[in-house]
């Protein structure tokens, strides 16, 4: 192998940026040992070249514009660091995959959205690009979906793969911590993305499952395919009634081939608090793949901030430096096939929360209500209380999604319903 030096341009020092010059200043040489090759830093571009980031960039050239970092001819690849699923982010992928160059990047949104023609540019050019640190942060399931399972049919994808989210929904289930107390310290740590709505709203898990799917299935990312529903609505009410349940609550992406097409959903839901995936704390992310031929195989382990995804950035490189090349998702873009969408397919049990008027004949209406739609009740609790508002929780029997909605908005507009009714699905782990 050349022992010539593969030089990065690195668009973006962020949390991610920042993260990705220390691994470099500190393991340059053990890079360059293990890849057979010297990996070098030749240009950076930010927004603000004066803000100190607390790591030496005199050594690089600087760029104010992405585009032209991409464009340098001491740059082989393109890191990209920036985020956003169209602008600068995008602009600079496009020049780079344009003239041949190596893409690495972080940015599940452009993908999520440009995925297929970003892929048939990189594969027309003759070039790589990667996105491991995209999905689940430091975990290397990408690799592990393309690479190490890539001769099993794969049947199901599912993960807890927002670290914000499980941030948020394990501090306030441990400290009792209001939703936006946490979410800042989110955000302090470097876990969010610069809008935060993308984190809470269920569209950053949302696009790496779309990603994940791509890879999983053969076909073309298919973001819009997405089911998708935030934690905003989930209240230390609902934390606390499902841990009683047995139960505890994730941001949990479930994406299968099904008859009817690909299901791709990315909702709260309750996992069993005894599984892999109900103990699952903090920023931790974990991913379920299985496979025919392997079975259940159970990734976890950070999935976000900057040490993380930086490491996962940093694998990507270092395989571009040791000449590793396949496809974008695993399989030639050409060959990606349009699924039908087929969002919420599978019946599942399901806990509805409900605040009633405590008189006689209302759990009644309720039965008569489920039961009109074809939701059948499977155990109910009502907790004690004081005052006119009973707490009642039910679980059902597997039922579509329609129905419950259906289910949900009779209830919802009955006069002995006191706050509005919630409905989560009960996935099994
Ligand atoms: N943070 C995380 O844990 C993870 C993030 N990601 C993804 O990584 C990417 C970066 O995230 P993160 O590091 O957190 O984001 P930050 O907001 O911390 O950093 C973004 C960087 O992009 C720079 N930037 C913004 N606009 C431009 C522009 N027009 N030209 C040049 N540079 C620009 C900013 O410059 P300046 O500093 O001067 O403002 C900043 O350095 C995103 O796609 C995100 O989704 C993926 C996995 C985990
Ligand atoms: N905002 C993302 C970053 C990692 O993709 C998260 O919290 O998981």
């Amino acid at each position: 192998m050349s022992n010539t030096p593969l030089r990065l341009g690195l668009a973006g020092l962020g949390t991610v940026g920042v993260g990705v010059v220390k691994i470099l200043q500190r393991h340059g040489a053990m890079l360059e040992a293990r890849c057979g090759r010297p990996v070098r830093i030749s240009a950076v571009s930010a927004r603000s070249r004066a803000r100190d980031r607390g790591v030496d960039l005199s050594a690089y050239a600087w760029e104010d514009d992405p585009v032209a970092l991409a464009r340098r001819e001491d740059v082989d690849v393109l890191v990209e660091m920036i985020g956003g699923e169209d602008g600068p982010a995008k602009a600079a992928a496009v020049a780079a995959l344009s003239a041949g160059k190596h893409v690495v990047t972080a940015n599940k949104a452009m993908l999520a959205r440009h995925g297929q023609e970003l892929a048939e540019l990189a594969e027309a050019a003759g070039a790589a690009l990667r996105f491991e640190a995209a999905v689940a942060g430091g975990i290397p399931v990408v690799k592990a979906l393309t690479e190490g399972l890539a001769a099993n049919r794969v049947e199901r994808v599912m993960g807890v793969m927002n670290g914000t989210c499980n941030y948020i929904l394990t501090q306030m289930e441990r400290t009792g911590a209001d939703y936006a107390e946490v979410l800042a310290e989110a955000q302090r740590l470097g876990y969010a993305e610069a809008d935060p709505a993308f984190d809470v709203g269920g569209v950053d898990a949302a696009h790496k499952l779309a990603l994940l799917a791509a890879a999983a299935f053969g076909t073309r990312v298919d973001f819009e395919g997405v089911a998708i529903e935030g934690i905003e609505r989930i209240s230390l009410a609902d934390i606390r009634a499902a841990r009683d349940m047995g139960y505890r609550i994730k941001l949990l992406g479930v994406a299968r081939m099904t008859e009817d097409g690909l299901e791709q959903r990315m909702t709260p839901c309750l996992v069993p608090a005894a599984s892999a995936l109900g103990q699952l704390d903090g920023v931790t992310n974990a991913v379920v793949l299985e496979g025919d031929f392997v079975g259940q195989t159970v990734f976890e382990g950070p999935g976000a901030g900057e040490g993380p995804t930086a490491s996962a950035i940093m694998a990507d490189v270092m395989d571009i430096a040791a000449g590793v090349r396949r496809p974008v998702f695993g399989a030639p873009a050409a060959r990606l096939t349009a699924a039908p969408r087929a969002m919420d397919a599978t019946p599942a049990a399901f806990y509805l929360r409900l605040t009633l008027a405590d008189a006689p004949g209302v759990l009644a209406k309720i039965a008569f209500a489920l039961g009109e739609e074809g939701v059948s009740i499977h155990r109910m609790r009502q907790y004690d209380h004081e005052g006119a508002a009973a707490p009642v929780l039910i679980v059902t029997h597997p039922a579509r999604r329609v129905d419950i909605d259906a289910a949900m908005g009779r209830i919802g507009a009955m006069d002995e319903s006191l706050a509005t009714p919630v409905a989560l699905r009960i996935e099994k782990v």
